[in-house]
């Protein structure tokens, strides 16, 4: 097995107003306007090929930033992502242009995958099927619930067969039944030996299903491993600060985030 992901000193760094001003004058002058947050600090791991691996953390620790990273749809504002392979990225604020319908978006997807329209052709149906949202596939994507968004995401991205999936909790939406059959293409997918990052705010999804677990703690890679060396101290650690107060959690989150040098951090 070779390596499928390398990520080296991936530093994010988000521009954050406090005025409507300010916003307005970073769209306009390219050298940003705002305060610097870092929402990831540099964040080095490496993954083989059939890793399974869980990336935990709690609210605001960079999950989905990395989640965007690795998929390529974000860009590192400082750092490397090396991947062996086509990545998708599956999540429930998933990359569905709204105006579309769910049909026009397989086309798009699969044509920015570099699909030509007679490999689109046979993977549609197979889309649709999968996705199994009716009438809805030639409605605009604006009018789907968070459930149907993801049944269309993931059936996608599993028919397309990328070499690395990343799966931002997207099965935390959406039925039990679908879910299996998520599970299914996932396990098919594991034993293919293909890479799969997964979030999901469920713990009980992640260790019946990751080997390895990310902790992201703040921007900051807090621990990697396996599940059962990282799982126990990350319970650990969220039984402690789910038994702080809020006001100790706050002043918590923000000694963290000082540490990393982001100044404003006021929630
Ligand atoms: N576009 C953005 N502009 C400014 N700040 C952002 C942006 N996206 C994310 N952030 C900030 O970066 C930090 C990490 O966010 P991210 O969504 O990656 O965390 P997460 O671990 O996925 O959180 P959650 O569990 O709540 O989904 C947060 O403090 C968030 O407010």
């Amino acid at each position: 097995m070779g390596k499928s992901v390398i990520v080296k000193n991936v530093t994010k760094r988000y521009k954050l107003h406090t005025k409507t001003s300010e916003r307005l004058l970073d769209i306009i002058l390219p050298t940003g306007y705002g305060e610097d947050f870092y929402a990831l600090r540099n964040v080095s791991f490496e993954a083989e090929e059939g890793d399974v691996v869980g990336i935990v953390g709690i609210n605001g620790s960079g999950k989905s930033t990395l989640s965007n990273i690795i998929a390529g749809i974000v860009p590192p504002t400082s750092g490397t992502v090396k991947t062996k392979g086509e990545t998708s990225l599956i999540a429930v604020q998933s990359g569905l242009n709204n105006q579309l319908t769910g049909r026009e978006n397989i086309e798009l997807k699969c044509l920015m995958l570099g699909f030509n329209k007679k490999q689109i052709r046979k993977l549609e149906p197979e889309i649709i099927e999968f996705a199994d949202i009716g009438k809805f596939i030639d409605q605009p994507v604006k009018k789907y619930s968070s459930g149907m968004k993801s049944r269309l995401g993931f059936g996608i991205s599993v028919t397309v067969d990328p070499d690395i999936l990343v799966i931002d909790e997207a099965l935390s939406v959406g039925d039990q039944t679908f879910a299996d059959k998520c599970y299914d293409k996932m396990n098919d997918f594991k034993k293919r030996g293909k890479t799969i990052f997964f979030i999901s705010h469920s713990i009980g999804q992640m260790k019946k299903f990751c080997e390895k677990a990310l902790w992201l703690e703040y921007g900051r890679v807090k621990d990697y491993g396996t599940m059962k060396e990282v799982m126990p101290k990350y319970e650990k650690f969220l039984k402690d600060f789910k038994a702080m107060s809020k006001k100790e959690q706050k002043a918590y989150r923000e000694k963290m985030l000082q540490s990393q040098g982001n100044e404003l951090v006021k929630s």
